[in-house]
């Protein structure tokens, strides 16, 4: 509840070794071989399954893909899964263009008399954006209205409410004594939220063109999997939260590291700009064969990856083994990414941004790129791993392609965030000019 957790835990890693007991039922694991253990597939062997008090804090709710059983979790996937194909993905890059064309048009409007902009809010509202057309088929507007939508904030609020009662999970009986005197104003609120969410699903489920979308998939076999509207809406909700927040944190996070080391946002301009001789030539294809803008951000989800706590596991029936150890079963287990990523033992200067790291440069010849799994492995693992990288591409090279970008005073510090399943941002103020070369 300090927000201070991903810190936290690389203390205690450095204190006490690749496992540590952080509640008498739970063991955090700081180990590149323990994302197979515990996440990955399991031939034959039970699943760990997720922990019910982090997952759904609050009982009763309609569940989602993030938080299904994994039976009903299979069936949810194979059907989203559409969405996220290679096919989908390239009748999709229109729409995502369009959001990141008027994102450069707006950036220019709001620079254009010298002043600098907050990077970080245009960030969130192309993804919410973005996501928000794919999930809902309507964008929030927020590109447009240069603000969040009432939606989002209220979105917010209930992920930092999230975390409280995560927390209050270990004293249920203060979790139930407060839940049962939420106040008047917040329920009120809470059902304005989902009346506003219901009718956009409603919306959705209106139109009758095919749309190659992230929630079609679900819509066609909505009678065959028992979807309700409400269960629809849990999904289109959880893919907002998912595929937006968490893209949004990586570009800011990628912006701040590149303007903050001189070297590697020289090295990342001459790549594009010598790569492309218009913005045209800019797209989804040309923008995945550039190997320094790829290592830029994949060490960007190191430093700053946006899922940076551990996610719980519970130890299946019979127990398991884990780097080596028999862990009873119902042991809640995690990886906690920031605390693991930051480790000298796998990364050489754990603490610099060094791009360089992923390019095969011999000073970095004996990290293990293996311990970054930003999206982690196996059944579970993030159904948008490819969309969020084709948007994350597309914007940076846009908008190293268009600007020349400096940092402004005041956001030197940042990266200093606290952490609250997502990152606390801080205002990421930029200026920006139009690019001279
Ligand atoms: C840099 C951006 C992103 C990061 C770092 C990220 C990370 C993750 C992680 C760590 C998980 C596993 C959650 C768990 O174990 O409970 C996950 C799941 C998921 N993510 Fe992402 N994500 C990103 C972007 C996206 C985008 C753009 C979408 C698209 C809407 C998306 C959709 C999903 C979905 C649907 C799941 C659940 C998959 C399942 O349970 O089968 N993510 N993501």
């Amino acid at each position: 509840m300090r927000g201070t957790l991903p810190f936290d835990m690389l203390d205690l890693h450095k204190r006490y070794g690749d496992i540590v007991r952080i509640a008498p039922d739970e063991l955090a694991f700081s180990h590149p071989d323990a994302w197979k253990e515990i996440m990955g597939h399991k031939k034959g062997e039970q699943e760990f399954s997720k922990a019910a008090w982090f997952y759904q804090p609050v009982e009763g709710l309609p569940r989602h893909i993030v938080n299904e059983e994994r039976e009903e979790h299979g069936r949810l996937r194979r059907q989203m899964a559409h969405g996220f194909s290679e096919k989908s993905m390239r009748s999709q890059e229109p729409l995502i263009r369009g959001y990141v064309d008027f994102l450069l048009q707006r950036l220019r409007e709001f620079s254009q008399d010298g002043s600098s902009v907050v990077i970080s809010d245009w960030y969130n509202y192309t993804t919410f954006d973005i996501i928000g057309d794919l999930a809902f088929g309507e964008p929030f507007g927020c590109l447009e209205g240069s603000n969040y939508d009432t939606w989002i904030k209220s979105i917010f609020k209930s992920g930092q409410m999230g975390t409280i009662l995560q927390s209050l999970s270990f004293f249920p009986s203060i979790k139930k004594a407060l839940l049962s005197v939420v106040p008047k104003s917040m329920r009120e609120a809470q059902e304005q939220h989902k009346r506003l969410t219901k009718a956009k699903m409603l919306r959705r489920m209106e139109r009758t063109e095919e749309r190659d979308d992230l929630i079609e998939g679900l819509l066609k076999k909505r009678d065959e999997l028992n979807l309700t509207a409400e269960k629809l809406v849990a999904n289109a909700e959880i893919l907002i939260i998912g595929g937006s927040e968490t893209t949004a944190s990586l570009l800011s996070g990628v912006t701040y590291l590149l303007l903050t080391n001189q070297d590697a946002y020289e090295k990342l301009k001459d790549e594009v700009r010598n790569a492309f001789q218009s913005q045209d030539e800019i797209n989804l294809i040309s923008v995945a064969q550039l190997p320094y803008l790829q290592a830029c951000l994949e060490e960007g989800l190191r430093m700053y990856p946006p899922v940076a706590n551990g996610l719980p596991r519970v130890c299946p029936s019979g127990g398991a083994t884990i780097l080596g150890n028999f862990i009873p079963e119902n042991t809640y287990v995690s990886i906690h990414q920031w605390a693991l990523y930051r480790r000298e033992e796998y990364f050489k200067e754990a603490n610099a941004y060094h791009p360089e790291r992923f390019l095969g440069h011999p000073e970095f010849k004996d990290d293990r790129s293996d311990v970054l799994q930003p999206f982690h492995v196996g059944p579970r693992n993030c159904l948008g791993r490819n969309l969020a990288y084709s948007e994350m591409r597309l914007i940076v090279a846009l908008l190293i392609f268009e600007f020349d970008i400096r940092i402004s005073e005041g956001s030197d510090d940042w990266m200093l965030q606290k952490n609250f399943l997502m990152w606390q941002k801080h205002p990421l103020r930029v200026y920006l000019q139009p690019a001279v070369d």
